[in-house]
């Protein structure tokens, strides 16, 4: 656990930072190499690695392969305690603000210290903020929390302050992977221009102009999961 922020400085404000998350539960070690192959052909600038329910172990194994095929930091993206590694770069210190459950706004952080200060992990303290996109979501079901109804524009943007001004250093809004209905521009907007810290926006961002719209709305950081996982060649259409 350290105090550096190599990862925090990376995303380059105002610029295309983009995030590739790859789900441990979806990706065979097998499958890494080409994978990143493509990753590295693409203007991707950060790998996240996590999902809301993976076995334990399975993270570590899949870390050490990505990190034999890129240079990208990796960083953890975890739904629980148990896929924190220390092989990866840094780590989404995740608290969910926009539910209501105690154990995943401080229970599994506490929980997380006794493994973090074992690592030499970048801590990134995040304030995840999952926005309802028309279905259930595995984080909605994993943290039995509810999701800010996407209409609620004024509640959104207040749990987006209000996790700044708590001294979060990202703010993630998320409608979950695989959404049917991804973050509004006019939200991501809205909550960029209330904080000043860096804005990451994710789920259900399926082609390269809604990707370029979120960019245009304010976010610093795009994430893209599914599209990849459903179909490679996507990558070619985000070529560096
Ligand atoms: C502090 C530590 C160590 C953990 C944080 C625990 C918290 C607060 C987690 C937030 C809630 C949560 C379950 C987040 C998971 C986020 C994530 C990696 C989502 C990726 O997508 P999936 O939810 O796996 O989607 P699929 O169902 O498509 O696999
Ligand atoms: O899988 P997708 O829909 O790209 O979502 C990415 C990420 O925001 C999920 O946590
Ligand atoms: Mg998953």
């Amino acid at each position: 656990m350290t105090q550096h922020n190599h990862i925090l400085n990376s995303i380059q404000p105002n610029a295309r930072n983009l995030a590739v998350l790859i789900d441990p539960d979806k990706m065979t070690v097998d499958a890494v190499a080409t994978f990143i192959t493509q990753v590295n052909q693409s203007y991707a600038t950060h790998i996240f690695v996590g999902g809301s329910e993976v076995s334990e172990g399975l993270t570590e194994i899949l870390v050490l392969e990505i990190k034999k095929h890129t240079d990208l930091p990796v960083i953890l993206f975890p739904g629980d305690v148990i896929q924190i590694t220390d092989k990866a770069d840094g780590i989404l210190f995740l608290s969910l603000i926009s539910g209501r459950n105690p154990d995943y706004l401080i229970g599994k952080q506490v929980e997380a210290v006794s493994k973090l200060v074992k690592t030499n992990l970048e801590v990134i303290p995040t304030g995840y903020i999952l926005i309802e996109n028309g279905k259930e979501t595995a984080v909605q079901r994993v943290s039995e929390t509810d999701p800010i109804p996407r209409h609620a524009l004024q509640t959104i943007i207040d749990t987006a302050v209000a996790g700044a001004l708590l001294g979060m250093k990202l703010i993630y809004l998320e409608a979950g992977s695989g959404a049917l209905h991804a973050i509004d521009p006019h939200i991501i907007s809205q909550v960029k221009a209330q904080i000043n810290i860096p804005l990451i926006v994710g789920g259900g961002l399926r082609s390269k102009a809604e990707i370029e719209t979120a960019y245009k709305a304010g976010a610093d950081v795009v994430v893209i999961g599914t599209a990849f996982e459903n179909d490679q060649s996507f990558f070619n259409a985000l070529k560096s």
